[in-house]
């Protein structure tokens, strides 16, 4: 610009890059282990389960028990069911890198990149690297379709922690929750409409199973359970389905405390009791499959319900990069750079 109107750039040679008015996108998810291997589990749940936002016990009661007992124990068995599900990385890095390629030319001008909230590629280092290429407006967005303390509440916390140290720290917006966008509901229902006209069986019963949470988190005020349970009725009514077709329970529990209620495993197994043998599972509280749905679902469940009984299981996958998921995304994503790009 200073060239242009012909003055010398007043700054310093080697002088640290400056923003030159781009606009990122950061796509956000949970985040995986560097591998399948006990040691780099171990390095996740340790910095995963630090999370105070995640574990919500004051660390001088935490940290001992998270030291002494949780990361001798777990690591062994999550890296072994890791290892039952690891493409040629995680599933979980694999979408979420997917989505971001797939929305690379979404929107001209703007960078479009991805980030773990554990683990690598790294909050900082992407924000780093957006700043380094000139945004100076950058849009967080953690893929949590329903907002969660210890999801997307610490994914933006840690984002702004981030470039904090900046000197010119980008101006920043967050994606808002999508529990009950249109488009959200829409591409769910268009995905297990089509999943479950693929089946060579008509499940008895759906089931929507969330990722759990403490229930005391619910007590404490967060919306997790009201979002999910928004989703499921949105869902449900989209596919037409009378009440009791579409069942909401929570997987995933993690610990002796009791968490939101009801489980989904005892669910299938009670299901399967009472004489319903053909179900289906989807997992709206992902926005990418992932250990959860693909070994604990997929897998696991499966085992329990047809142990129970059952005979006939569908695990219905996530959004991933499919169209419909993809578009959904453009739609929710292209509302929160209102100002930022020309809206389409
Ligand atoms: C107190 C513990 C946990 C809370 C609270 C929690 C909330 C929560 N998590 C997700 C999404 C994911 N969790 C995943 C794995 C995972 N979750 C916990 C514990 C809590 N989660 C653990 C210990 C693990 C690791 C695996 C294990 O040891 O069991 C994943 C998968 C990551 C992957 O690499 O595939 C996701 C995704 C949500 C949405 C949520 C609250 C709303
Ligand atoms: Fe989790
Ligand atoms: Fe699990």
């Amino acid at each position: 610009m200073a060239a242009a109107e012909g003055r010398a750039d007043p700054r310093p040679a080697g002088h640290p890059p400056v923003a030159i008015g781009k606009v990122g996108v950061l796509l956000i998810n949970l985040g995986s282990p560097d591998a399948p291997t006990k040691s780099a589990v171990r390095r996740y749940l340790l910095d995963f389960l630090s999370d105070k936002r995640v574990v919500e016990i004051p660390a001088f009661i935490w940290q001992p028990i998270l030291r002494g007992l949780v990361l001798t124990v777990r690591p062994r068995k999550t890296a072994a069911n890791y290892a039952r599900i690891w493409q040629e990385d995680s599933p979980l890095r694999l979408n979420t890198r997917r989505q971001a390629e797939a929305l690379a030319d979404a929107w001209p001008g703007v960078t479009v990149d991805f980030a773990m909230r554990y683990g690598n590629p790294s909050i900082p280092s992407r924000l780093e690297a957006m700043h380094a290429a000139g945004c100076d407006r950058i849009l967080l967005a953690p893929l949590y379709p329903q907002y969660s303390s210890a999801t997307t509440g610490t994914a933006i916390e840690h984002g702004w922690n981030s470039l904090d140290h900046m000197r010119w720290i980008p101006a920043t917006r967050t994606l808002p929750s999508y529990h009950d966008h249109p488009a959200h509901i829409a591409a769910l229902a268009a995905s297990v409409r089509e999943g479950v006209a693929a089946l060579d069986f008509e499940p008895e019963a759906v089931l929507a199973s969330f990722h759990g949470m403490p229930k005391r988190t619910l007590e404490l005020g967060d919306p997790y359970h009201c979002h999910c349970s928004k989703t499921a009725r949105l869902l449900r009514e989209a596919l037409g389905w009378p009440e009791g077709r579409l069942r909401l329970c929570f997987q995933s529990r993690f610990g002796r405390a009791e968490w939101l209620q009801p489980y989904t495993e005892p669910t299938l197994e009670a299901l399967a009791k009472e004489g319903i043998r053909k179900v289906a599972v989807v997992c709206p509280s992902f926005s990418v499959d992932c250990l959860e749905t693909l070994e604990e679902i997929a897998i696991g469940a499966k085992e329990i319900f047809e142990h129970a009984g059952g005979t006939h299981f569908a695990y219905l996958p996530c959004l991933n990069d499919s169209a419909q998921g993809i578009e959904m995304l453009r739609c929710i994503i292209g509302e929160s750079l209102a100002g930022w790009v020309p809206q389409g």
